[in-house]
């Protein structure tokens, strides 16, 4: 696989307008979900981390009472979003509602 290179300001709004619920905080991308209560945010967690393998990409992910934080960007750019890290969320996304997530 070629080298990831950073998104320009142009393909990282085009990124967004398809991820809409995502945002693009200090150089990563976030999102919050809001699950049902704690196990099956736990469970979204894990769902995450097999994506993560899947991808060989891995986002910083936190698990609250109620909520999975995600944000990711990618290290072997020096912390750039690049289309590893909208590949990764746009995979997230389309496990989310299937976990109760919103
Ligand atoms: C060797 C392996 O492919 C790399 O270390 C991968 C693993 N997961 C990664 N995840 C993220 N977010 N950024 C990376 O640069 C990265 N590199």
């Amino acid at each position: 696989m070629p080298a990831p290179t950073p998104l320009s300001d142009a393909d990282l709004s085009a990124a967004l307008a398809d991820l809409p619920t995502w945002r693009h905080e200090r150089d990563r991308l976030t999102r919050t979900y809001r699950l049902p209560g704690h196990l099956p945010a736990a469970a979204m967690v894990m769902h995450i981390a097999a994506l993560h393998e899947e991808l060989d990409h891995h986002s910083d992910v936190a698990l609250g009472y109620d909520t999975v934080g995600v944000a990711v960007n990618t290290h072997s750019v020096g912390g750039r979003v690049t289309e590893l890290d909208t590949r990764l969320a746009r995979r997230i996304e389309e496990i989310a509602a299937g976990h109760g997530a919103r």
